[in-house]
């Protein structure tokens, strides 16, 4: 049967509409539904000078993949017209709202995942929500105490400890609690999803040169160490704490499954490097599937037909990979991640 996904169109000024039509350009083999307003995506698409045919999406229509310029769409109603690369904070519920149509969805089971385009944290904020990610937001809204952020090329996964927050509070969010919640989940969710029956995860130390035994900072001794000896007891291949700045050399990772840095600019300025433009963010722990770009909101690219769609068909065919898994079935192809 085909595989319904969700798609959220992200923020309106930025370049998630114009990465929505531009994928209505080439036949999908899911039926992606975007959560977005449809005059949005029109008007997008005659700036872009794109054919774009909107179908209203229907649940009691058994799944179908939309034929090439078409888009199927589950409407959401902006609040002011949007312009390409101006923010308005009063477009934030809107964004906010297809986020809990999407949510709400995979709970009612309307469709099996959901895959996110970027949008602005800040500007959320400014209308006065406090808001730090996706990630988050979808952990709070399914009711769950952990999950993880994952970004993963075919060929590297970067999963976080700690995700969104100053820099200044990450040491104090480095617990054992966390660190012990972050790596079952991450564990549990390659053997789910990627089908590695024994991960070998390398996990990176917080300080520089991992402590240097207990003189540049003593969570490696105190808490990260102890920790990942409990969860080997747990019959997990983890290694580490090692020295971040060589953690990604290819001895390394030459037999690793995955890395767990301890904070986000540890690890995502690695991934980027390596797969800008090709890279999922892949929401692990949660009880429904999430993926996502690597970029933001571009608002210098948005309407201007110059932003690539790489990493949004990457982060498709991650979903569409993750529920197959989640159906029992192996990919036909391998996964990208
Ligand atoms: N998934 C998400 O929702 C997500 C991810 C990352 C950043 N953000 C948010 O996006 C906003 C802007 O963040 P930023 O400026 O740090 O990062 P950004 O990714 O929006 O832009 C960084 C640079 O990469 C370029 N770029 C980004 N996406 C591109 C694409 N698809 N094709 C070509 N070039 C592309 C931009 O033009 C810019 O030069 C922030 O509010 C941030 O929080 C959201
Ligand atoms: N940390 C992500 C990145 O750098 O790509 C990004 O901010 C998106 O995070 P959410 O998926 O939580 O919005």
């Amino acid at each position: 049967m085909t595989l319904r996904l969700a798609i959220t169109a992200g923020e309106p000024a930025g370049i998630g509409p114009d990465l929505c039509v531009q994928l209505a350009q080439q036949p999908q083999s899911a039926q992606l539904i975007v959560i977005a307003d449809p005059q949005l995506l029109e008007e997008r698409a005659r700036q872009l000078d794109l054919p774009l045919t909107i179908r209203l999406f229907d649940t009691s229509v058994a799944p179908q993949a939309a034929d090439a310029g078409e888009l199927w769409v589950e409407p959401v109603y902006l609040a002011h017209a949007a312009e390409a690369g101006k923010l308005d904070s009063a477009n934030s519920a809107y964004v906010l709202e297809t986020l809990r149509v999407a949510a709400q969805g995979c709970l009612d089971q309307r469709w099996a995942g959901i895959v996110t385009a970027p949008v602005h944290k800040g500007i959320i904020n400014d209308a006065g929500v406090a808001f730090s990610g996706h990630t988050e937001y979808f952990r709070d809204y399914a009711g769950v105490e952990e999950v993880v952020m994952m970004l993963a090329t075919r060929e590297l996964r970067v999963a976080l400890v700690t995700t969104h927050l100053p820099l200044r509070d990450v040491a104090d969010a480095i617990t054992p609690d966390r660190l012990t919640r972050v790596t079952r989940i991450l564990h549990h969710d390659l053997q789910e999803f990627f089908g590695l029956a024994q991960p070998r995860i390398l996990v990176a130390g917080l300080n520089p040169h991992a402590g240097e035994n207990g003189h540049l900072g003593d969570e490696e001794i105190r808490i990260i160490e102890p920790t990942l000896e409990l969860l080997r007891q747990e019959g997990m291949n983890l290694v580490g704490p090692l020295p971040a700045d060589t953690l990604y050399t290819p001895k390394h990772l030459a037999n690793a499954d995955a890395t767990l840095a301890m904070y986000h600019d540890q690890g995502l300025p690695v991934l980027k490097y390596h797969g800008f433009g090709r890279a999922a963010n892949i929401t692990l722990g949660l009880p429904f599937i999430r993926t996502s770009v690597d970029h933001g909101t571009a608002l210098d690219l948005a309407g201007t037909g110059k932003a690539d769609g790489g990493s949004l068909q990457t982060a498709i065919e991650v979903a569409i990979d993750m529920a197959s898994r989640r159906r029992g079935q192996t990919p036909t192809e391998p996964s990208p991640t």
